[in-house]
């Protein structure tokens, strides 16, 4: 199994410019792909952006910035992914556009490149059955925001190889994080956890216990979250806190996974959150203004 030097991330959303900012700043090469060039290069901004932001907290050097950009290469096409070492897939919560992203990949893949997705909440057993190598397949699962949260999550699928998984560890503690282990099972640990507590507070908003700003105000001050569900919700996407939910109730065929209508009514609108400018915050003006 070769040394990790190049790394290829697949979705340039969110999480994939995340994972992309850590690899880059940690040394490694990156290729970033996309389904767009204006993806991409949506992508390159926010990476820009958020390293900007370390280099005025002084976390990062303005040298340390410049270098890590320049190990970054924009790929419109999957075969310069295909070439690096590692390829992790960071795009939507679908289990059928994620399969289809490795199956679009086949053709350009080194033998040994290992694969790896960030998904949430899907099996990696099955994401793994949709390549050539689940040996050298395994969950990567980072938290957002990506340059910040010290977790990774690591979650081996039935077939994942010892090497694999000790290659895996060893290549997370190199972007400074800590991992932990989860069992390839439904929204592995976090998202088991947390999103159906995100789900319950759209369920008090629903059901009218309490308005948006009285039950993020209730958790951050009642329970020290450092942002109330509602706003973590929007924080991450309120597509991916459903599709999370849709997993779980799917996965463990338990009605207390059923998302709630209201948060299915948020996006079916396009109201997605932060990403879509507005979710249970509007976030089109000076300061993010309840929607309900
Ligand atoms: C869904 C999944 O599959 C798994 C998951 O990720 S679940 C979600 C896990 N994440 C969480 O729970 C996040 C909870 N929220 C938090 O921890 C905090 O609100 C936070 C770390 C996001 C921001 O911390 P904060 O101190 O309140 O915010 P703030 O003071 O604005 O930011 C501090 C610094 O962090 C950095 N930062 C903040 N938000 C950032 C972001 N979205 N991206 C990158 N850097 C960010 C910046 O350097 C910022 O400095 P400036 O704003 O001065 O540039
Ligand atoms: N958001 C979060 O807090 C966290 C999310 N995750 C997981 O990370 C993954 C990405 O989430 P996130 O970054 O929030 O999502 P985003 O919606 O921000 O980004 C997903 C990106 O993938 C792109 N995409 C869609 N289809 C393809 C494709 N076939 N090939 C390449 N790119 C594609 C999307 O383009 P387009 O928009 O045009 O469709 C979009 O740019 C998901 O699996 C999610 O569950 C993991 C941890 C935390």
């Amino acid at each position: 199994m070769s040394e990790i030097k190049t790394v290829g991330v697949i979705g340039a959303g969110q999480m994939g410019s995340g994972i992309a900012h850590v690899c880059a700043l940690a040394g490694y090469d990156v290729v970033l792909h996309d389904i767009s060039r204006d993806r991409i290069d949506a992508g390159l901004v926010l990476i820009e952006k958020n390293m900007a932001r370390q280099v005025s907290r002084g976390i990062i050097d303005d040298a340390a910035m410049a270098g890590a950009l320049s190990r970054i290469r924009a790929a419109e096409g999957l075969e310069a992914v295909g070439q690096a070492d590692l390829a992790i897939e960071a795009a939507t919560e679908n289990e059928e556009t994620k399969k289809a992203i490795f199956r679009s990949l086949q053709p350009y893949l080194k033998s040994d490149t290992l694969l790896a997705s960030n998904t949430s909440s899907i099996s990696i057993t099955r994401l793994a059955s949709a390549t050539d190598r689940p040996e050298r397949f395994i969950g990567l699962h980072f938290m957002n925001p990506v340059p910040l949260m010290k977790l990774v999550e690591i979650i081996r699928g039935i077939a994942t190889d010892v090497p694999t998984y000790e290659k895996a560890v060893s290549f997370a503690q190199s972007l400074g994080k800590i991992t932990s282990n989860a069992e390839d099972f439904p929204a592995f640990i976090v998202n088991r956890v947390l999103v159906p507590m995100i789900n319950e507070a759209i369920y008090t908003l629903y059901e009218g216990v309490g308005t948006v700003d009285a039950i993020d105000t209730a958790m951050k001050l009642g329970a020290n979250h450092p942002m109330g569900p509602l706003e973590l919700g929007d924080f991450i996407g309120l597509d991916t806190v459903l599709s999370i939910m849709n997993v779980l109730h799917e996965g463990l065929a338990d009605s207390k996974y059923r998302p709630c209508p209201l948060l299915v009514k948020y996006v079916e609108a396009g109201w997605l959150g932060k990403k879509a400018g507005r979710g249970f915050y509007d976030y089109r003006g000076e300061t993010p203004v309840p929607t309900r």
